[in-house]
């Protein structure tokens, strides 16, 4: 059987009702709520500091909420560790990217579908699937330590994808990449997440790059939702504009 025909897992809703953290009172996250849905790409988008990556962090389980609940459709991932929500499938990416520094990038991505319950044929043919999307194919036996910090976040999202995720979160997946290498890894990830029923949270402050690879975004600041919808529609909002692209879109005005 053929990796890319591994069943696909039924519809499935992660949802955040009212969800809230506060820091020393800093209210983070203050009241929010949304959904993640298998198959579509969610852009949480805002200006620094409006709770993007908290209201990822309150998703995973790293951080816990003051207020509110997590739901995976039926099941109350509220109080659950992180550990425990990666067992409903809920699996979150960092940065910094992790690795086996030791292994090569067909190992690591390998050992991680191997971890998510594959046999091996399986799982290197789901590796060879997901280092071909991603464009990992030329240092696909390279050892991860010999690779640029891009390369290596790349490999920890393909390790992420080898978990069979039913649902994906991603902190600024294309950090330190050009729009247009950025474009087309959101993209792969995509392709993937759809053909395979998985959702993704992509936390990202390109506006540029999420127009295009995203099919709804949802908009923060201070956080609290401002609004949420398809790209096109929220790009127009008078409230994205002004919080936003407040001096691009004055700028654009005065000329
Ligand atoms: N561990 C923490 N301790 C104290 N304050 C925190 C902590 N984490 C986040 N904050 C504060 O909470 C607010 C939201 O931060 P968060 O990192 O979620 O925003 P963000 O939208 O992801 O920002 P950026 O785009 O700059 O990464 C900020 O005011 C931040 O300083």
């Amino acid at each position: 059987m053929s990796a890319t025909q591994l069943a696909t897992p039924p519809p499935s809703v992660l949802r955040m009702a009212e969800g809230g953290i506060h820091f020393d009172g800093v209210r983070a996250v203050d009241g929010v709520t949304l959904e993640v849905r298998s198959g579509e790409v969610l852009g949480l988008i805002g200006p620094n500091g409006s709770g993007k990556t908290s209201t990822l962090n309150l998703l995973s389980g790293m951080l816990r909420a003051t207020s509110g609940s997590i739901h995976l459709d039926d099941h109350d991932l509220t109080r659950l560790s992180m550990r425990r929500r990666t067992r409903f499938g809920v699996v979150r990416t960092f940065q910094s990217g992790r690795v086996f520094g030791r292994l090569t990038i067909a190992e690591n991505v390998e050992a991680a579908a191997l971890g998510g319950g594959l046999r091996r044929r399986e799982a290197r043919q789901l590796t060879a699937d997901i280092l071909a999307e991603l464009g990992l194919e030329d240092v696909a036996h390279q050892q991860a330590d010999a690779l640029t910090a891009g390369r290596i976040r790349i490999t920890a999202i393909a390790r992420a994808l080898a978990s069979r995720p039913r649902f994906l979160l991603l902190d600024e997946p294309a950090a330190g990449q050009n729009e247009s290498e950025a474009i087309a890894l959101i993209t792969a990830i995509r392709e993937f997440a759809q053909r395979r029923g998985c959702g993704v949270l992509l936390v990202e402050h390109d506006m540029s790059v999420v127009m295009g690879t995203c099919d709804r975004l949802h908009v923060l600041d201070s956080g609290r939702t401002v609004t949420e919808g398809e790209p096109a529609l929220v790009r127009r909002d008078p409230k994205v504009i002004e919080i936003y692209f407040g001096k691009r879109h004055d700028h654009d005005a005065e000329r």
